[in-house]
């Protein structure tokens, strides 16, 4: 039960309220236990006989698919969510067990927690009011091999209603379901997915009853129960009582493994602060592809792939277009909108990896420079996995800056690579940086005379290898505690 929508006195939204009053889940629930089940038995020969460490469930209702987790993985960290705190009390007084922690949440906007090897929900995301985004957040969560395992409603779901509705020529009530097509576009970009759809009957035993039902776990929709619609749904159920012999639930079941390709991602405690260098030397010493997903500023000056190329003498196979390249020198976000433009961030493919070949991808500005009204530079940072490497200046000011950027990529999970320092050599900043952010510093840049290829080749030298980052012995810190 999800999307945060018209939020009522008790702050719960609407969805979230129907689902809160749906005393009569279980006993209605049919469907939903048989997709649990099958969706758990999916998820069971998915990991065939290793457990996740850490799951997370949205949508968990009163907790079918979280029982069956708990039978599954009884030693996994398992997080069951949802956006209706009667549905947690109701899991709660059924699931008595120390693995399990229940908390209220939109899983639209999941909380920071870490990362799960295994997110998962049964019949939630039909709720979502943005499916692409609300996918790409939870899979920002997951660890590099994670999977992300779902059943939502489909294109012919309740079609037996729909006919008897149609003939009636009265609104049926319900949403349209996607198509499987529709549902394969919304898949993150860090990852890969698939999705496959069953056709689940079920036999209410009259139309009455299948409304009633409906109702009884929260999942109608205000059209099916509006006052003026009581005649015309006296109608519609007795041409469905007279036709129909059940309703069938097409349940699309997804299936989305994530990826996080080889390379970094280089960010800045601030805009200006030398991410463009750093990318050219890391670049020309890794020989690795480039790309500026979000280029601003145009307006007054070349942008910095051109800068790249030149400075790290790279053939333009070796680097694709930004997805966004505007005029004014702001945050995306602004420049966009002066543009009028959109930015649909869900929808930020990376380019092209391999093994052999790393890539350096490089933000706009710092972390939290906004791209959408409710998207930061430091989310798509979050999707795609990377290690960050944070470019910082040498200089008084920076310990603060520095630390700042780094909580806020620890609150997210984001592993850091380490921190390269920008500017005349200062010992004791770097150590301040080193002693109470628990990175490494993987290089200094001094104040350059001039900045052509040559100095490039020349600053390449001091760039970590790149099996420190990326080889099986790659020291990365993902927490306060010690460098991993
Ligand atoms: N160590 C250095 N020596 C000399 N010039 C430098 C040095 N570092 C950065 N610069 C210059 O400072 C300016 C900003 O550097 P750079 O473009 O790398 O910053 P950035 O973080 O990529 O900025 P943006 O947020 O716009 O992408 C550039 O003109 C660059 O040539
Ligand atoms: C224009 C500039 N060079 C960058 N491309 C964009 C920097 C955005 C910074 C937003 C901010 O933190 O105020
Ligand atoms: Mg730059």
């Amino acid at each position: 039960m999800c999307g945060a929508d018209i939020v009522n006195a008790a702050g719960l939204s609407d969805i979230a309220q129907r689902f809160d009053e749906a005393s009569g889940y279980d006993t209605a629930a049919r469907i939903q236990k048989r997709c649990a089940m099958e969706l758990a038995d999916r998820i069971r020969r998915i990991f065939c006989g290793k457990s996740p460490k850490r799951i997370l469930e949205f949508g968990c209702g009163t907790g079918f698919l979280t029982a069956e987790l708990v039978r599954l993985f009884p030693h996994a960290e398992i997080v069951a969510t949802d956006i209706a705190p009667g549905m947690i009390r109701r899991a709660q007084s059924r699931l008595h067990v120390p693995n399990v922690r229940f908390e209220v949440m939109d899983a639209q906007r999941p909380k920071p927690d870490g990362r799960f090897d295994l997110i998962c929900s049964s019949l939630c995301l039909q709720w979502f009011t943005d499916r692409a985004l609300g996918l790409a957040r939870l899979a920002s969560q997951l660890s590099a091999a994670g999977r992300l395992m779902v059943t939502t409603l489909a294109r012919g779901s309740f079609d037996e209603w729909r006919k008897a509705c149609d003939t009636e020529r009265v609104p049926c009530g319900f949403p349209t379901y996607p198509e499987p097509d529709a549902l394969a576009s919304d898949w993150p970009v860090n990852g890969h997915g698939k999705w496959d759809v069953v056709d689940l009957r079920d036999t209410p035993a009259d139309g009455m009853t299948f409304l009633r039902e409906l109702r009884d776990i929260g999942a109608t929709t205000p059209a099916l129960h509006s006052r003026s619609a009581g005649i015309a749904l006296r109608r519609v159920i007795r041409r469905f009582d007279s036709t129909m012999s059940g309703v069938t639930y097409k349940i699309a079941f997804g299936d989305f493994e994530r990826h996080i390709p080889k390379g970094v991602f280089v960010t800045g405690t601030d805009t200006g602060v030398g991410k463009t260098l750093t990318s050219a030397c890391l670049v020309r010493a890794w020989h690795a592809n480039y790309w500026k997903p979000l280029q601003t500023g145009l307006a007054e000056e070349d942008g910095d792939a051109p800068t790249v190329r030149s400075l790290a003498r790279l053939s333009d196979n070796r680097m694709s277009p930004s997805a966004y390249a505007l005029q004014a020198p702001l945050s995306p976000l602004a420049a966009a909108e002066m543009e009028r433009i959109t930015i649909d961030p869900a929808r930020f493919s990376l380019p092209s990896c391999s093994d052999t070949t790393p890539l350096v991808v490089e933000g706009a500005g710092g972390l939290l420079v906004p791209v959408t009204d409710d998207w930061m530079l430091i989310d798509l940072i979050a999707l795609y996995g990377m290690p960050v490497v944070l470019v910082a200046r040498s200089g008084l000011g920076t310990i603060n800056h520095t630390l700042l950027s780094i909580e806020a990529l620890r609150a997210r999970a984001i592993p850091i690579a380490g921190v390269v320092l920008n500017g005349a050599p200062n010992p004791g900043n770097r150590a301040m940086i080193e002693r109470f952010g628990h990175v490494r510093i993987l290089a200094e840049i001094p104040l350059l005379p001039s900045l052509t290829a040559e100095v490039i080749d020349e600053r390449a030298q001091f760039m970590p290898p790149p099996d420190s980052i990326f080889g099986p012995d790659a020291t990365l810190s993902t927490s306060n505690s010690e460098i991993a």
